[in-house]
């Protein structure tokens, strides 16, 4: 397994980058089987939700306001300088510490598609992780005599529930955003595929190139095998799965791999920003920045 830090060996090995997507499958599934054993809890993502919140000044979610908190002192500590950390929060303060010098891999962008990741996780990955607590817990509460609205979806686990939900959509941002390097690597290994296209600005050609049929099945194929074992419970009892395993392989086949290729052609799409015509003709004859 080659080291997931970009400052060792080749920082744009595809089978290095690869490796790195490989290693954060298993943080989201390991961290979806967490969130699963909470109820959906609604109110957690709606605007507005808590007053509580509205009554110091905040107007948005639970887990808005759980976002703009961690990720403010994770910016202190300096982790939006790294060029594969993408934060869901605007305005963040400036870091306590000098910026780390990193290594200039990444053509300059600022490509981020966090607010189409925290739409389809509180829309649509959520409810779908949680329906089997969520229906439990309906079933509990009836049985002691709380009935109709009330019985549903809250569990009032709204910290460790939200604690959770935020390192979800880290791992999920990191990996989607991780389609910036799959995109240089695979831009420098043949410049002169790319390039025309980039200047045409056609994006069914850039999709047709960055696409690997074979990656994906195989992806989807291992998906399967681990979810289908972290999820087991320990006594291996029928039934007892602790997530619905369709839900896990539906999120990366309908969200997770089609917005990493978003992110792979809007960087190409960019590419050659700024690039004068001679640095573009040295790009076409051998390659390289
Ligand atoms: C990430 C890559 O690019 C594309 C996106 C993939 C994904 O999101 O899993 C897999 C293969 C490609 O279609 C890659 O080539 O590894």
């Amino acid at each position: 397994m080659q080291s997931g830090n970009y400052l060792v060996g080749d920082p744009l090995s595809l089978d290095r980058i690869r490796s790195v997507l490989i290693r954060l499958e298993d943080t989201i599934i390991f961290e979806l089987i967490e969130r699963a054993q909470y109820a959906h809890n609604p109110r957690m993502y709606q605007a507005g939700g808590f007053k509580e919140l509205q009554e110091v000044g905040f107007p948005g979610s639970w887990l808005e306001w759980f976002l703009k908190e961690i990720e403010s002192f994770h910016a202190k500590a300096r982790r939006y300088t790294s060029p594969d950390e993408t934060p869901f929060t605007q305005d963040l303060p400036d870091p306590v510490l000098p910026p780390l010098k990193f290594p200039e891999i990444l053509f300059p962008n600022n490509i981020n598609v966090n607010q189409s990741i925290l739409c389809f996780y509180m829309c649509h990955i959520v409810p779908r992780i949680t329906s089997r607590t969520t229906r439990t817990l309906a079933a509990t509460k009836r049985a002691h005599g709380i009935t109709g609205a009330e019985e549903y979806e809250d569990d009032g686990n709204y910290g460790s529930a939200a604690t959770i939900d935020v390192e979800v959509l880290q791992a999920i941002s990191k990996r989607v955003h991780y389609g910036k390097f799959v995109s240089e690597s695979k831009f420098l290994k043949e410049p002169k595929a790319f390039i025309p296209h980039i200047k045409t600005r056609n994006i069914k050609a850039l999709e047709d190139l960055i696409t690997k049929p074979e990656v994906e099945k195989r992806l989807l194929e291992r998906l399967q095998k681990k979810a289908g074992t972290y999820s087991q419970s320990l006594d291996g009892s029928v039934g007892a799965e602790k997530i619905d395993i369709t839900s896990i392989i539906e999120l990366y086949e309908s969200y997770i791999i089609p917005l990493t290729k978003e992110v792979e052609v809007e960087y190409l799409l960019h590419r050659l920003d700024g690039l004068s015509e001679e640095d573009i003709e040295r790009l076409e004859k051998k390659g390289g920045p």
